[in-house]
C-alpha cells in the first residue's frame, strides 16, 4: 500500500513588467460595457513580483511586501477576493482541479490605478507562479485565455515584449521590437478608476455627437519606429484617445504634459487610462536629465527603458 506524503513546501517567484500604451485608439462602448480598442503595448523595466508559496491550510491569502517601493499605507489595494492575483491564483485551482493552499505575496512598484496595469501584472504572475506550483501543465495558449478571463491587459503582461492588442486589448499579436526605448515615467499621487475614464470619453464624444469608428488596425509607422527603436519617429506617432478624459477628470495632468514637453522630452502622453504620463526620452542619459529634473521640481520620475519580457520565474525554491 503506498503511503501519502505530505509535499514540501515550495515557493515560486514570478516577476513581470507594467506597460504603457504606445499607441491607444478606442471605438464605442459595446452592449457589455467594454470598448473595442486597438492598441499598442510596449512592457517596461518596471516589474510586479509575486511569489507563491505552498500552505498546509486550503485557500488562497495574500499579503504586500515590505519591499514594495510604492508606500503600502497609501495604498488602496483590496487583501481579499477582489485582489486581481488572488482571482488568478482562484481561477486557476478551479480550472487544473489542484486543491488551493497557497499564499500570494506582492511587491508592488507599479503605481496602483496608475495606468500601467500593474494589478495586470500581479494577475499574469500569479498565473504563471500557480503553474509551476502545481505542476498544471497548461499550455501558453491555455494559460493566455486564462489571462483574458482576468482583464483585458492581463493576456499582455503574460506576453511582454510589444505587441498590437485588439479586441478588447487581449487579441495579441507580437510586434518585433529589438531596440531599447527610453522613458520617464511621471506617477500622480491619486488614481484614476479606468471604467471611469471610459465613461468619461464616451460622454465627451457624446456631447459632439461624434461617433467614434471601429478601430480595426494600428498606424504602421509605429510599428516600423518599433522594430529599429526609432524614438525621433515615434515621437509624432504616440497616441491615446483616452488621454482627454484623463485631462479632464484630472486637469492637473496637463501641467506634467506641457512641462516635460519643453524639458526636453521628445514627447509625453497619459499611459492607457492613466493618471501616469510617460515621457520618450532620446536615450538613457536624456531620461536621466528629465528624472534630475523633475527631482529639483520636487516631482519623483522614473527611469525605464522597454521593451522586457513579461511574466518569467525568478526563482522556485522547496522549502
Ligand atoms: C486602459 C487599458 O489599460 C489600456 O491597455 C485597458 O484597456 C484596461 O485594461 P484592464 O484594466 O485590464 O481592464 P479590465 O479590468 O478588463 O476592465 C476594467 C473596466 O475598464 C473598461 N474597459 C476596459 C477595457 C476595454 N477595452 N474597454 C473598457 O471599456 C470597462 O469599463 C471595464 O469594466
Ligand atoms: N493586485 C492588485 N494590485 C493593485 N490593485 C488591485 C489589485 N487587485 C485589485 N486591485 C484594485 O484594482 C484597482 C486598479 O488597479 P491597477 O493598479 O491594476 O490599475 P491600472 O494600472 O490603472 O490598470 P490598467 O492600466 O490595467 O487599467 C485598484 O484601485 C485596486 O482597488
Amino acid at each position: 500500500m503506498g503511503t501519502m506524503s505530505t509535499p514540501r513546501p515550495r515557493s515560486v517567484k514570478v516577476k513581470a513588467p507594467g506597460k504603457v500604451n504606445v499607441s491607444l485608439r478606442v471605438g464605442p462602448a459595446r452592449p457589455d460595457g467594454y470598448h473595442s480598442v486597438a492598441s499598442v503595448y510596449l512592457a517596461v523595466s518596471l516589474f510586479e513580483e509575486v511569489t507563491a508559496t505552498s500552505t498546509p491550510e486550503p485557500g488562497v491569502t495574500v499579503s504586500l511586501s515590505p519591499d514594495s517601493t510604492l508606500d503600502l499605507d497609501e495604498l488602496d489595494i483590496p487583501l481579499d477576493e477582489r485582489n486581481l492575483a488572488v482571482r488568478a491564483a482562484r481561477l486557476m485551482a478551479e480550472v487544473t482541479e489542484r486543491p488551493t493552499g497557497v499564499h500570494l505575496e506582492i511587491t508592488k512598484r507599479v503605481p496602483v490605478a496608475g495606468g500601467m496595469g500593474g494589478g495586470s501584472a500581479d494577475a499574469a504572475a500569479t498565473l504563471l507562479a500557480c503553474d509551476a506550483l502545481w505542476g498544471s501543465g497548461l499550455s501558453k495558449e491555455e494559460l493566455a485565455h486564462l489571462a483574458a478571463e482576468l482583464g483585458a491587459d492581463v493576456p499582455f503582461a503574460l506576453l511582454g515584449g510589444a505587441a498590437v492588442g485588439l479586441g478588447v486589448g487581449d487579441q495579441l499579436s507580437p510586434a518585433l521590437a529589438t531596440t531599447r526605448l527610453d522613458w520617464v515615467l511621471v506617477p500622480a499621487e491619486y488614481g484614476l478608476s479606468t471604467p471611469r475614464v471610459f465613461a468619461e470619453l464616451d460622454r465627451l464624444r457624446a456631447a459632439e455627437g461624434f461617433d467614434a469608428p471601429e478601430p480595426t488596425d494600428v498606424e504602421p509607422g509605429i510599428l516600423t519606429a518599433l522594430r529599429s527603436g526609432d524614438s525621433g519617429g515615434l515621437r509624432h506617432l504616440l497616441v491615446n484617445d483616452l488621454q482627454r478624459a484623463a485631462v479632464e477628470l484630472a486637469p492637473q495632468l496637463r501641467d506634467t504634459l506641457g512641462w516635460a514637453d519643453s524639458h526636453g522630452a521628445l514627447a509625453s502622453i497619459v499611459s492607457g487610462s492613466g493618471p501616469t504620463v510617460a515621457l520618450l526620452a532620446v536615450d538613457a542619459a536624456a531620461a536621466q536629465d528629465l528624472v534630475d529634473s523633475f527631482a529639483r521640481q520636487g516631482v519623483e520620475a522614473l527611469a525605464v527603458h522597454g521593451p522586457v519580457a513579461g511574466a518569467k520565474i525568478v526563482s522556485d525554491t522547496v522549502l
